[in-house]
């Protein structure tokens, strides 16, 4: 039976490594995938993962409309025997259902690879319809971890290492951080971090986890004699 599959983690669990692993595989054995993304850190038209490994891609904007593109596609003489979508968490919850529709009334297998929360850990439209929609889930075996070495379950948004929690939900970025703040007179490092929910709800990233403890404050008694 074709499946709706929904490979869910954090940033940086390897969703997009797997995407392209599953891709590899089945073009190995003859078949063709249509493979889609949207907002790739690669650029528009990508589908790239940190393992520096990145292929070509369907830029899935606002406007497309998965089930009638991949209609267009058969309806051209052209063959599509799966479909991949990286960046899921950015498609309309409609483009969701246009996705389950593909399975259901072309047969095609769809997986669909993305985070499932936000920096808020709010649900992304997306995400909260594949929730909805998918078959199946299937959360990431590699575990991102904390900085606190427990099982990274949240996105966190930094601003020079401090964790935001205001802000537009779509500001693509990487964990590892990158200069924004244009016009500003020191740009501001804008990246990502993952936490565990103990510390995503304390706002405490490791930047701010290792200053607080060098603080003084937080020295033992015979330390700050
Ligand atoms: N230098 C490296 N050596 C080994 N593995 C790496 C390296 N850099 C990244 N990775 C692996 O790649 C994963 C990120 O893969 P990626 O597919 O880009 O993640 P996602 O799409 O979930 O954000 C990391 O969790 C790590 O397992
Ligand atoms: C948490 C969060 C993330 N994003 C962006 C940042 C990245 O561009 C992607 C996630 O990509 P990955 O391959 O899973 O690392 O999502 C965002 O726009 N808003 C957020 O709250």
């Amino acid at each position: 039976m074709p499946e709706l599959v929904f490979f869910s983690g954090t940033m940086d669990c390897g969703k997009s490594t797997l995407a392209l692993q599953i891709e590899h595989n089945r073009s190995a054995r003859g078949l063709q995938g249509m493979i889609y993304s949207r907002n790739d850190r690669a650029g528009r038209g990508k589908l790239s993962s940190r393992l520096g490994l990145v292929t070509e891609a369907v830029e899935a904007a606002d406007d497309l409309d998965f089930y009638a593109h991949v209609v267009d596609h058969l309806s051209s003489g052209g063959r599509v025997d799966y479909i991949i979508a990286d960046e899921a968490q950015f498609l309309a919850p409609e483009q969701i259902d246009q996705l389950a529709r593909v399975v259901d009334d072309l047969g095609l297998d769809v997986f669909a690879f993305g985070i499932t929360t936000d920096f808020r850990s709010k649900l992304f439209p997306g995400s909260q319809r594949l929730v909805e929609l998918a078959d199946r889930i299937e959360v990431l075996k590699v575990e991102a971890l904390c900085w606190c070495g427990a099982r990274a379950t949240h996105n966190a948004r930094t601003v020079d290492g401090r964790m935001v929690v205001e802000g537009a939900q779509v500001v693509v970025g990487d964990v590892r951080g990158e200069t924004g703040g244009e016009g500003a007179e020191r740009p501001a490092e804008v990246g990502y971090e993952v936490l565990c929910r103990r510390h995503h709800r304390r706002l405490q990233t490791a930047a701010t986890a290792h200053a607080a403890a060098l603080s003084p404050d937080v020295l033992p008694v015979d330390a700050q004699r």
